[in-house]
């Protein structure tokens, strides 16, 4: 389990993570998503001692990360997948790895099997590796020591789809035998398919935390609507006190598909298109961030624009 508890970090007068509390749990694969520059990796540095906190702490089973003895046995940890020496081949790194934590070198080939680095890649220069190749062998490292908590900054990264869900197997059956895994990603997509638990930070603030359907039980039902008579199934759907706008040639009704359906009965007008409008995931991350976003809040613009 880690535990951050109102961590803090400043640079100078700007403050890169702001009282930030978040707890990551043992059998599952938590999430921590936000944007550019929103202080994930400043977070994850400090979980394991390569950046001081301002203030607040991290614990990771109980503990502080430096007063682990040996923590490559405890906790797993891929923050830079390039980080590693350029003239070293991948089975050296893995091998002063494996030494330096008291392993034997079979655990190396084990390690090299499981992420599907092959024997004659192992023998190549780091600096000949793919960006992909690397995020196996920065995987491969974090695991070595057969720790109980991983801490991956934005471990997709560079992997191609059919890598991206290999990884997520892998994750997910870790987690699945107990481990605990905190995984950063600036990409929703990638975190949503595979965390139980998913942090929301913007701009070192944590502004959402929960599991997918606990963050969008908030969010306000609505349909979109398309009929062969938009007027008359409006005019039904507002008698019956609900409210009803054009978008994208269609209706957006503030009730439940079923109940749109039962209106076009009513009324007798056909239907020819019925989906649920609700927001998603990926408009309630952007507009969480909205104010921490670079490039605005298009997904907002739209749909603002057409419900106006
Ligand atoms: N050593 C430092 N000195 C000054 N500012 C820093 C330092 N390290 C990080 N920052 C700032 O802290 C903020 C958070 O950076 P961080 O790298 O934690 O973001 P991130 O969420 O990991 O972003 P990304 O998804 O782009 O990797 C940024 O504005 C960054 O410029």
């Amino acid at each position: 389990m880690i535990m951050v508890d109102h961590l803090t970090k400043t640079y100078g007068g700007f403050t890169a993570v702001d009282d930030v509390s978040f707890t990551a749990r043992r059998g599952r694969v938590t999430g921590f998503l936000g944007p550019n520059g929103a202080g994930k990796t400043t977070t994850m540095r400090i979980m394991v001692g390569l950046t001081p906190a301002t203030s607040g702490s991290v614990r990771i089973g109980g503990r502080d990360y430096r007063d682990i003895p040996n923590p490559g046995l405890h906790v797993g940890v891929l923050l830079d997948a390039s980080a590693q020496h350029a003239g070293r081949t991948g089975r050296e790194v893995l091998m002063i790895g494996a030494r330096t934590m008291g392993l034997p070198d079979s655990r190396v080939d084990k390690m090299l099997e499981l992420v599907s680095l092959t024997p004659d890649e192992s023998k190549r220069r780091v600096r000949n590796y793919s960006l992909g190749m690397r995020q196996r062998l920065g995987i491969a490292h974090a695991l070595l020591g057969d720790p109980s908590v991983l801490i991956l900054d934005e471990p997709a990264n560079g992997l191609d789809p059919a890598g991206i869900r290999w990884m997520r197997r892998l994750l997910k059956s870790y987690a699945d035998q107990g481990g605990t895994v905190l995984l950063s990603s600036h990409l929703l997509n990638e975190v949503e398919l595979i965390a139980d638990e998913m942090i929301l930070i913007g701009r070192g603030t944590i502004v959402a935390s929960g599991t997918k359907e606990s963050l969008l039980s908030g969010e306000a039902t609505s349909t979109l609507v398309h009929s062969e008579d938009n007027d008359a199934l409006g005019r039904q759907l507002a008698a019956a006190g609900h409210t009803v706008s054009v978008e994208a040639g269609g209706l957006r009704v503030d009730c439940d598909s079923p109940t749109v359906g039962r209106a076009a009965l009513e009324a007798q007008v056909v239907l020819t298109e019925l989906r649920s409008g609700a927001a998603g995931l990926e408009d309630l991350f952007l507009s969480l961030t909205e104010d921490t976003q670079r490039e605005g809040h298009p997904a907002a613009a739209t749909a603002q624009g057409g419900t106006a």
